[in-house]
């Protein structure tokens, strides 16, 4: 059984398959969300289950990366709650558990190298002022060569190429080895070889039990790991498919 899976639950929701009562990985419940203007969100309910890989669809503008920060806390909602593991994300603190892939457009690093990007992932679990431990070291190697990027150590980040820089990011999610981890956009920029790397990657954390949550265009080489689509159509949730 996995750490979060023995977290505190508020709710449980029945297994597509066996009906069996399952722990909730994330709960929205009418969440609104105003970035200024009208409601960029408009009371968008779902509920994804432990061990769940759900791909958050919709056109641009839609409001997907905007639903993903306001589960991660990043974005208070005008009205409505997100809980992750059973803790309403105002109360949540356990973000050993949490991995969040941003957009790559997003991401400044400046003369940062590979290794440092990917130990910034395993802050969580370090404690102030105490040297990275052999499990630090271990994660953040096992995490650049998930990727393919053990090569690239010690290069720059900025100075990489964009494919590059996609699959750094995603190492330092996966140096934190989060229970639950949320993607906005991994297969932006990489090529199909390295997306087909990433899709095993993702399904090998799925099948250990890992809750994925990933926003895509074109779900590509990553349909076959989707247990669920959910989609957003002017930042409503127009529909909630599963897809085996
Ligand atoms: N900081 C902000 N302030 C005001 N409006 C914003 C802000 N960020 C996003 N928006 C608006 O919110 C809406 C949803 O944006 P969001 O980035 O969530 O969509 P998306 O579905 O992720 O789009 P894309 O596919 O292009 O990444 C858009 O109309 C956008 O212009």
């Amino acid at each position: 059984m996995t750490a979060a899976a023995t977290a505190a639950t508020v709710r449980t929701v029945p297994d597509s398959d066996s009906g069996t009562p399952m722990s909730v990985a994330i709960d929205a419940e009418h969440l609104t969300v105003s970035l200024g203007g009208p409601p960029v969100l408009r009371d968008v309910s779902f509920a994804v289950r432990t061990g769940e890989s759900v791909g958050l669809f919709g056109a641009n503008g839609s409001g997907k990366t905007t639903l993903l920060r306001t589960l991660l806390g990043l974005v208070r909602p005008e009205s409505g709650h997100s809980s992750l593991f059973g803790t309403e994300i105002s109360r949540f603190g356990d973000w050993k558990l949490i991995g969040y892939v941003p957009q790559r457009s997003t991401v400044a690093m400046d003369a940062a190298t590979v290794a440092e990007v990917v130990a910034s992932g395993r802050l969580p679990h370090r404690r102030p002022f105490v040297p990275a431990r052999a499990a630090d070291r271990k994660a953040c190697a096992a995490a650049l060569e998930q990727v393919g990027v053990a090569a690239l150590a010690r290069r720059e980040f900025q100075k990489l190429s964009g494919g590059q820089q996609q699959r750094v990011l995603i190492a330092r999610a996966l140096a934190g080895e989060p229970e639950l981890l949320f993607l906005d956009e991994p297969l932006a920029g990489i090529d199909l070889p390295s997306q087909q790397a990433l899709a095993e990657t993702l399904h090998s954390l799925n099948e250990s039990g890992r809750t994925l949550f990933t926003v895509l265009h074109d779900a590509g080489p990553l349909a076959d790991i989707l247990q669920r689509r959910l989609t957003l159509v002017n930042g409503r949730l127009d529909r909630d498919e599963a897809t085996r």
